[in-house]
């Protein structure tokens, strides 16, 4: 038989969550200017604002920066004639990093701090006539930028301003014969890509376009020995798809089908004891970006101490239900 490629989860990884640790990592990460990850991460720094804001909140802990500095950052980001919000002051707009501005301000309830018709004027930009939607100005084309595109406009309740019904054709032409989703029609399916495919069809309603128990098959074929979930068949386990694949599966109503006791001693594994925060894996080094997907993922399978997860979004459920907004999920 082929030897599956799996990690022994160490004996004397962590069994319980280090909640505090996590609000010193996140508050502390990047500050300090010689370690290696002060400039590297500029050209992501509002996305990781998100990913370390989001999971504050997920714990009920507050960001050491106080909320008007991190609005007024989220303001200078925007750029005025485009309307895009950039990752950091002087970098080009793009829609990854405008979701992340926008998530972060409904968040906060404080959307009204940026010009909202320029955002909308933005994402309508990227729309292509084949329903398509590109990252920003130099026209790459990819699945997530339709999911980021759609999920913006929701969170300001704008769908109106885009080619909605384009836009679920586009989509449907990425589901391969698996009932998985690539980046374009014709790629390979991909965990992450399948969270934007079944994320966008569960924004605008649409999750009858998928074979439900198919695609849920698929999914819950990528947990090895380990407890821990991977992207694509023979690739290592890696906490950030723990997110892919559970927040896919809770939209699709089978979050039951995966074995949650073995994820989650993989997941806690993967906290750093030290420092804090949750690696790709057992023994690397943490960041923000796996720190709220090994947190959402733990909030999915029911830990009481974090506040519950909307798998759509990747948002306090909280704020989702505070602006109405009602993504579809099969139950
Ligand atoms: C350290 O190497 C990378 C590689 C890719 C990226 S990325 O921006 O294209 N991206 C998100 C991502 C972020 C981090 C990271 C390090 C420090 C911080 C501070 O907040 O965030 C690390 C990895 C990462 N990846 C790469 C990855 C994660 N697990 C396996 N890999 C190969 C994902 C990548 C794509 C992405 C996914 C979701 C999303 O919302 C935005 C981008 C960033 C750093
Ligand atoms: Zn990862």
């Amino acid at each position: 038989a082929k030897l599956m490629k799996d990690i022994e989860v160490p004996s004397d990884a962590p069994k319980e969550i280090l909640f505090e640790k996590h609000v010193q990592f996140i508050n502390e990460y990047g500050k300090d200017e010689d370690n290696f990850e002060y400039g590297m991460t500029d050209y992501l720094r509002l996305s990781g604002m998100y990913w370390g804001l989001t999971a504050l909140e997920l714990i009920n802990a507050q960001p050491s920066q106080c909320k008007d500095n991190i609005i007024d950052y989220v303001k200078k980001c925007q750029d005025t004639n485009s309307g895009g919000i950039s990752a950091c002051t002087g970098h080009d707009p793009h829609i990854l990093h405008t979701l992340c501005g926008i998530q972060i301000l409904a968040m906060y309830d404080r959307v009204d701090a940026i010009d909202v018709e320029g955002v909308v004027k933005y994402v309508k930009s990227l729309q292509q006539p084949d329903g398509s939607f590109s990252g920003d100005k130099w026209g790459e084309i990819d699945l997530r930028f339709s999911f980021c595109s759609v999920m913006t406009l929701s969170l300001l309740n704008r769908l109106d301003a885009i080619d909605l019904e384009k836009a679920i054709e586009y989509v449907e032409k990425c589901k391969n014969f698996d009932e998985g989703f690539g980046s374009r029609p014709q790629s390979e399916s991909h965990a992450g890509l399948i969270f934007c495919g079944v994320g966008f069809l569960s924004l605008v309603n649409r999750l009858d376009i998928i074979n439900r128990d198919s695609l849920a098959w698929w999914l819950c074929e990528r947990q090895l020995p380990s407890g821990g979930l991977c992207g694509r068949p023979e690739k290592l386990p890696d906490v950030c798809y723990s997110w892919w694949v559970l927040s896919s599966l809770a939209m699709l109503g089978r979050l039951h089908w995966v074995d949650g006791d073995s994820l989650k001693t993989f997941i806690l594994a993967c906290q750093d004891a030290e420092i804090g925060g949750f690696t790709d894996r057992p023994g690397n080094v943490p960041d923000p970006f796996h720190t709220i997907f090994g947190l959402a993922a733990l909030s999915l399978l029911g830990e009481k101490h974090i506040q519950q997860v909307n798998p759509t979004y990747c948002m306090p459920q909280s704020v989702i239900e505070r602006l109405g907004l009602k993504p579809q999920i099969l139950t």
